[in-house]
């Protein structure tokens, strides 16, 4: 689960160094458990006739012991890389992750989540890598192989020391769970107390009031208490279990080696052996008792990663560009789009809906009746919990809608920096169309260098109009087939609300343009006008049909009528 996870975070690019750390790692284990092995030739030759004879097999022992510690060296080296590639990979997805966070979502838990895995994760890969992967992968494999090994000893001990090392590991896996469990469980009775306890100090008036003692308190205590031994009880079996394995497990071990050397089927020199096995194989399974506290929250915290970095792929990087658009206008279409907010809020209900490419539709719909986040669906800031959204016919994902749209926000946020790297990647020679497209000339010729006038919050402040056309400046400038606008008229003058009818009119055809809007001048603009109420489409056509047939549009077309009227 751990590799599999690593392996979902780094990719393609991480395969050369997790071959290397899996592959080195196991070498060196084979060599340690060869090493021990090594031992009863050694000692065969020390306690024979002739005990020069130990020399080869002392070197071949250095040489095996040598081997696994290059081995160890090298596994570490690529275990670093892949360290570091798990951190960049944290860092990248997780500040992506932050970058779309919704503004109100930035005090969540979720951003918390993000904040820890950002600033506890990262920095804990490399150690979750060097320091759990490689003692992990050895405690996992030594005993099997040792088992292995003693095949060519005795069967009878390779048989032993096999399945015992099962039975300890099951009996550690066992363990932990009665642990986790009645540590859970004693969390839950302390909450409770703790819920009592409050509950007694609010009552206190009352019960002061009626003359009633500590009585119903005492009740509670009591109960908790017996719960707690209760727990207590099954925790202690819980930490004994392990312990408990591992001596019937040495004490199989010990009695077959014995048995074995008594009815003359084990050397006394490889009895003397088995000594150093028992000790290395009680010395794997108890690092792993160690080792899975460690590992099992570092499975956890690679699991969050994961779905984070997962996410990451999905949603695209929109400042990496990776999905170029084609520019194209493209007809959309909404089909059985659902969306549902973290908190359960469900804005979008089965919208189905058409956009004609080229074409100019208006959604509109009384407050929170999920314009904007239809918007934010079509194009792909969000994706949508239900349904697809389909360009020509053929779903597209988030990374697709990024690329090929352009957004006109309520309000437009200014970069620090000049009032043409504001606008984005444009030519020179496109400028002058563009700003008068946005009715941004008389605004760059008053501006003291031109395109090259820094504005933004400490420069030169431009007027919530000037931005808002410097929004739609910046939107028209990308070569993108699909064009959104959020009610970017919404509080702004008449001049800006012109140039954003005018710039739209002549968008018609080249961009298939979604527009949320409840001013009248915009609506007009509607090839169609789509009705949204609670998340549902309630109503669709063009603006004369809505009028005759009555309904929503029509109250809120006389609404927003009078509101002008009443303005002016
Ligand atoms: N980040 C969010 N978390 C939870 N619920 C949200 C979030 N944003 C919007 N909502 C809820 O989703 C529903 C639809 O909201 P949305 O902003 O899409 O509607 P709207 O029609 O654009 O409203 P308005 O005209 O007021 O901007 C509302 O009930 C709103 O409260």
């Amino acid at each position: 689960m751990i590799y599999s996870d690593i392996a979902a975070i780094t990719g393609a690019a991480g395969r050369r160094d997790r071959l290397l750390f899996v592959g080195l790692t196991v070498f060196s284990t084979v060599l340690q458990a060869a090493s021990v092995m090594t031992l009863i030739p050694v000692l065969h030759a020390l306690f024979g006739d002739q005990p020069s004879q130990a020399w080869p097999w002392v070197g071949l022992l250095v040489a095996q012991l040598v081997l696994a510690w290059v081995a160890d060296g090298l596994a570490t080296r690529a275990g670093l890389r892949l360290g570091f590639g798990l951190i960049d990979a944290i860092e990248v997805a997780g500040l992506s992750a932050i970058r779309r966070l919704d503004p109100a979502e930035l005090h969540s838990p979720r951003a918390s989540r993000l904040r820890d895995l950002i600033s506890t994760a990262a920095p804990e890969s490399i150690s979750v890598v060097v320091l759990l992967g490689s003692p992990l992968i050895h405690a996992l494999l030594l005993t099997p192989l040792l088992a292995l090994m003693l095949l060519a000893v005795a069967w009878q001990l390779a048989l032993v020391a096999l399945a015992g090392g099962i039975a300890m590991f099951l009996a550690l896996v066992a363990g932990r769970r009665a642990v986790a469990k009645s540590e859970e469980a004693f969390a839950d009775a302390g909450r409770e107390l703790d819920d009592r306890v409050l509950e007694f100090a609010w009552a206190q008036p009352t019960l002061r009031g009626a003359g009633v003692g500590t009585g119903t308190l005492d009740g509670v205590l009591r109960a908790s208490r017996r719960r707690g031994l209760r727990l207590l009880a099954w925790q202690i079996p819980g930490d004994t279990l392990f312990s408990v394995v591992l001596q019937l497990v040495l004490l199989a071990f010990g009695a077959t080696t014995v048995a074995l050397y008594l009815s003359g089927d084990l050397e006394p020199v490889a009895a003397a052996a088995m000594i150093v096995v028992l000790l290395r194989i009680v010395e794997t399974t108890g690092s792993l008792s160690l080792l899975s506290t460690p590992s099992a929250s570092a499975a956890r915290v690679l699991t969050s990663v994961r779905e984070l970095v997962t996410e990451h792929q999905a949603a695209g990087d929109p400042r990496a560009g990776v999905v170029r658009g084609t520019g194209l206008a493209r007809g959309l279409r909404a089909d059985g789009l659902d969306f549902t907010y973290p908190d359960g809020t469900r804005a979008l209900r089965e919208v189905d809906a058409d956009f004609p490419a080229g074409a100019i539709t208006v959604i509109v719909g009384g407050s929170g009746s999920g314009k904007s986040t239809l918007l934010d669906v079509l194009s792909g800031l969000r994706e949508p919990t239900g349904g697809a959204v389909l360009a020509d016919g053929v779903p597209a994902a988030a990374p697709d809608r990024l690329a090929e749209a352009s957004v006109v926000f309520q309000t437009t946020q200014l970069r620090p920096g000049t009032l043409r790297e504001n606008i984005g990647a444009v030519d020179d020679a496109a400028l002058p169309a563009l700003a008068e497209r946005a009715q941004l000339t008389e605004l760059v010729e008053t501006l003291p260098a031109g395109w090259d006038s820094r504005v933004g919050e400490s420069a030169n402040a431009l007027s919530g109009g000037e931005r808002q056309r410097v929004g739609l400046a910046r939107a028209l400038a990308k070569p993108a087939g699909v064009l959104l606008v959020d009610e970017a008229t919404s509080a702004l003058d008449a001049i800006t609300e012109r140039a954003v009818v005018d710039a739209l009119e002549q968008v018609r055809g080249e961009r298939t343009t979604v527009i949320v809007t409840h001013r009248p001048a915009l609506v007009a603009l509607a090839d169609q006008v789509i009705v949204l109420d609670d998340g549902r489409v309630v109503d669709s056509g063009n603006v004369e049909q809505l009028l005759a047939r009555g309904g929503v549009f029509a109250d809120l077309w006389t609404r927003w009528r009078q509101t002008e009227g009443w303005q002016v």
